[in-house]
C-alpha cells in the first residue's frame, strides 16, 4: 500500500513508516503519474483533487488535513468512488485568535469601545459560532446568518443578511466556498452587497477569497461604503490584487488557521481517517514535538485598564496580527513560501495567566477563551 502525503503537513513523519509506503511531496508536485498507483493521499487545500488528478489512479481515500475542502472536487470522487474526509474544526480555534487580535487591533486603532460595537457574522459555523463566543465576551452585540442552519434548526437567533447589513458594524465572514446552489457563497459579497451597507461597516474576510469579488471590494472602499477591510483570504491566491492590499487595513496571507494546535489536530484527524478506512491500527497514534509558546506565561497588572485593555493585553501576547501584516507587506511575492515557514503559533490554551489586580468576572472571561489559570 501506497500514500501520498503533502511535505508541508506538520508532525505526520513517522506515523505510517513501517507499515505502509510513504512519499512526502510539495503539493503542486503531485501529479497524475504521482498519484497513479498511490492508495491514498494526504493533503491541504494546495492540491486540486480533480478528475484531471485522479483519473485512472489507484486513489481509493483522500484526507485533506484542512477544514476548507473546496479544492476536492467531491462529485468526481463520489462517482469514480473515491472516498474523502476533511478535518472539521481542527483550526476553528485558532481563527477566533486571529479575529480576536484583528478586533483588538482595530479597536485601538479606531479608538473603538468594542462593547459598544455591533458585529454580523455570516457562517455560523464551527469556526462562527467560536468567533460570535468571543465577540460576546467582548461584549458586542452579536448578530448572526446562517441559512442552512436557520433552515434546519428553525429562525431561532438567526437574522437575515440583510439585517446584518442594516446593523452592523463589523462583519466577519465564516462561509464555506459554494459555487452553486441556493446558499452559494462564490461572490457573496458583490456589488449588491456593498451597495446595500447601511453603516459604512468594517469587513473581515478569513474564509475564502472567492467570497468577495475584488472588483467591488475595492469600489465598495475607494467611495467609503466599507471604513474598512482585514483580509486574510484573496481570489486567486498566491497572485493577489496588490490594489486591494493597498487598500486593507490588515492582511495575511492565509495563516487565520496556523495556529501549530490547529495543525498538529488536523494532522491527527487525517492519520486516523485514513487509519480507519485501510484498518491500519494507527489510532493511538499522536503528533509529536508541538512547539512551546516562547513565553507560555503571561502576566498582567490590570491597575488603571479596562476590560477591553485587559483582554487585548492577554490575546495581544498570543498573536499580535499587525506582525503577520508587516511580515506580508514587506515581501508579497513570497505568499506560499510565507505560509510554508509561518512562525509558531499557539492558542491560548497554551498560555498561563497570572493576573493581579484582575476583576474574577475578567478572569473568568480569560477562562473561558481558553487560558489557563495561573
Ligand atoms: N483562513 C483560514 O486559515 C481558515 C481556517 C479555517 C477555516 N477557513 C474557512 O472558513 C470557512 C468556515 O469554516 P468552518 O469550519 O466554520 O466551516 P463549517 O462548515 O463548520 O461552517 C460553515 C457554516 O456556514 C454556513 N453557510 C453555508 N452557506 C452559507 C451562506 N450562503 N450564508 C451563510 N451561511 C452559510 C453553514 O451552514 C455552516 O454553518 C470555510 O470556508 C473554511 O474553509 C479558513
Ligand atoms: O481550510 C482550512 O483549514 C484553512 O484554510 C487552512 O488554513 C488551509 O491550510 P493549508 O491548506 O494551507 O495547509
Amino acid at each position: 500500500m501506497k500514500i501520498i502525503i503533502d511535505d508541508k503537513i506538520p508532525y505526520i513523519q513517522g506515523a505510517f513508516e513501517g507499515v505502509v509506503e510513504v512519499i512526502y511531496l510539495p503539493g503542486n508536485k503531485t501529479t497524475p503519474e504521482i498519484v497513479k498507483d498511490a492508495d491514498a493521499i494526504v493533503t491541504r487545500t494546495r492540491t486540486i483533487c480533480n478528475e484531471q488528478l485522479l483519473a485512472g489512479s489507484a486513489v481509493k481515500f483522500i484526507a485533506t488535513a484542512t477544514i476548507g475542502y473546496d479544492h476536492i472536487d467531491t462529485d468526481y470522487c463520489e462517482a469514480a468512488g473515491i472516498q474523502w474526509t476533511n478535518a472539521p474544526g481542527c483550526n476553528s480555534k485558532s481563527v477566533e485568535q486571529y479575529i480576536a487580535s484583528a478586533l483588538l487591533v482595530l479597536a485601538q486603532k479606531n479608538n473603538w469601545i468594542l462593547a459598544e460595537k455591533c458585529i454580523g457574522i455570516v457562517g455560523v459555523g464551527n469556526v462562527g459560532s467560536k468567533v460570535a463566543t468571543v465577540c460576546k465576551l467582548l461584549g458586542m452585540k452579536v448578530l448572526l446568518n446562517d441559512p442552512p442552519r436557520e433552515r434546519a434548526e428553525g429562525k431561532g437567533h438567526f437574522v437575515s443578511l440583510q439585517h446584518v447589513l442594516d446593523e452592523a458594524d463589523i462583519i466577519s465572514l465564516h462561509v464555506p466556498l459554494n459555487m452553486t446552489g441556493e446558499d452559494a457563497t462564490f461572490h457573496l459579497c458583490d456589488r449588491t452587497f456593498f451597495t446595500s451597507l447601511k453603516r459604512k461597516p468594517v469587513l473581515i474576510n478569513s474564509c475564502r477569497g472567492e467570497v468577495i469579488d475584488t472588483t467591488s471590494v475595492k469600489e465598495a472602499l475607494q467611495s467609503g461604503a466599507l471604513s474598512g477591510f482585514v483580509c486574510d483570504c484573496w481570489e486567486n491566491e498566491p497572485d493577489i490584487d496588490l490594489e486591494l492590499l493597498a487598500l486593507t487595513d490588515l492582511a495575511t496571507p492565509h495563516i487565520a488557521g496556523y495556529s501549530r494546535d490547529g495543525k498538529a489536530t488536523g494532522t491527527l484527524m487525517s492519520v486516523q481517517a485514513i487509519s480507519n478506512f485501510f484498518s491500519l491500527g494507527l489510532n493511538n497514534w499522536r503528533p509529536l514535538g508541538v512547539e512551546l509558546p516562547v513565553h507560555p506565561v503571561i502576566e498582567i497588572d490590570g491597575t488603571g485598564l479596562t476590560e477591553q485593555d485587559i483582554i487585548a493585553k492577554a490575546v495581544l501576547s498570543t498573536y499580535d496580527i499587525r506582525d503577520d501584516d508587516r511580515r506580508f507587506r514587506a515581501d508579497t511575492t513570497e505568499f506560499e513560501m510565507q505560509r510554508g515557514d509561518y512562525p509558531v503559533r499557539r492558542e491560548f490554551t497554551a498560555y498561563t495567566l497570572h493576573t493581579v489586580n484582575v476583576p474574577e468576572a475578567i478572569t473568568e472571561k480569560l477562562k473561558q477563551l481558553g487560558f489557563m489559570p495561573g
